[in-house]
């Protein structure tokens, strides 16, 4: 292994300097570009990246909702207006206020050369759990760029890293005897791409040649911890545990994929929209995600790695089994799991049947 930065390292750093509001270099066959995030970019560095091709690159679902022109489909290039300054920015990026101040444009998008750099940029701010809209400077001039000590990524090969499947390496594991269950271990298992760990709950000793009943859950702090009222989280582990326990075997995944994989953050905003009257897709939509981020193939790959090849899914959502039976393991049956319908959940829940094919 070289000892300079692999490309996955580089890939971390960036994600670090975009939550700090420090812009990066994409470097491509066109020259360098640069790029920063718009929810944390600051006044000093926005005003010495003005420029007539400064662009705002926002994905369609935002687009949508601004009502600027998505000419490359999946994203919109807008060009940033000369007086748009930090408050546009964020204005643009965030949907907070658009109910109260609705005209935000007419928007200039840009059509002419490709996207694909913007759409590289995109992908990059999302996963550093940023609002989906990235600030990009094709041709900077050279002093932006030299001295300043600023991250570079090969654009040509951002894209293919990103969407690789992440490897994840067993940490440790250790007895946990829980309320659902004396006989619980869990394992640590930590990704080799810098992505946020993951857990794998194993109730009793289950036999790797029979199918496991299985629980795939993703991380939930206001359901899990807090007991929310507005989703089906809390219970829904719990009642997966319980039920492993009552069997005496089985494997809980605790995915940290919070809120459909858009980080707590962002969450809390789709929270706050749906005050606004959004239902929980709208919400995705209007910040500029799609309704689910979630990769859902760490946990068939964490499934597989703990020896496991058949499951009984305990699961509503049917995307979950066709993962499942997608990337190597063979679920046997799926086992429903309805606890924990609210008052204040109901709306939710038939938004997902509705909107997400979630089973009743
Ligand atoms: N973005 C967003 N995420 C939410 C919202 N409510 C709950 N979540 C997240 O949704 C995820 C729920 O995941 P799961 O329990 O795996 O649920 P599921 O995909 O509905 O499937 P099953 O529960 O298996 O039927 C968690 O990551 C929650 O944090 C919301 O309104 N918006
Ligand atoms: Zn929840």
């Amino acid at each position: 292994m070289a000892f300079g930065l692999s490309l996955v390292e580089r890939i971390n750093r960036a994600r670090a300097d975009l939550r700090l509001g420090v812009p990066i270099v994409l470097s491509g066959a066109q020259g360098p570009a640069l790029v920063m995030a718009a929810e944390t970019a600051t006044a000093d560095r926005l005003d010495a990246l003005r420029d007539p091709g400064l662009v705002l690159a926002i994905t369609r679902h935002r687009a949508e909702t601004l009502k600027a022109r998505p000419y490359d489909g999946d994203l919109a290039r807008i060009i940033v207006p000369r007086d748009g300054g930090l408050g546009w920015l964020r204005a643009m990026a965030d949907p907070a206020d658009d109910l109260r101040h609705p005209m935000k444009g007419p928007f200039h998008c840009a059509r002419d050369g490709t996207a694909d750099l913007h759409r590289a940029a995109i992908a990059l701010v999302k996963t550093a759990q940023l609002l989906p809209a990235a600030l990009v400077l094709e041709s900077p001039p050279a002093a932006l760029i030299a001295g300043n000590d600023l991250t570079e990524l090969p654009f040509d090969l951002l894209a293919e890293a990103l969407a690789r499947e992440s490897q994840l390496a067993p940490v440790v594991n250790a007895r946990l005897p829980m309320v659902a269950s004396q006989a619980g271990r869990v394992h640590i298992f930590r990704p080799r791409d810098g992505g946020e760990e993951h857990y794998a709950i194993e109730i009793g000793q289950p036999d790797r040649t029979k199918p496991v009943l299985a629980r795939l859950h993703s991380a939930c702090f206001t359901g899990d911890v807090l007991g929310s009222l507005k989703c089906d989280c809390g219970p829904q582990l719990n009642a997966a545990l319980a039920q492993m326990g009552a069997e005496g075997a089985g494997v809980l995944l605790y995915l940290n994929q919070e809120g459909r994989g858009i980080g707590l953050a962002n969450k809390m905003r789709a929270y706050s929209l749906q005050d606004q009257g959004f239902d929980t897709v709208e919400a995705n939509h209007r910040l500029g995600f799609e309704d689910d981020e979630r990769d859902f193939r760490i946990g068939a790959g964490l499934l597989r790695q703990m020896g496991f090849g058949q499951v009984r899914l305990l699961t509503n959502n049917p995307r979950k089994v066709d993962m499942l039976n997608a990337h190597g393991l063979k679920v046997v049956d799926r086992v429903a799991l309805r606890v924990g319908e609210t008052a204040q959940n109901a709306r939710y829940l038939a938004t997902k049947a509705a909107k997400s094919g979630h089973l009743l």
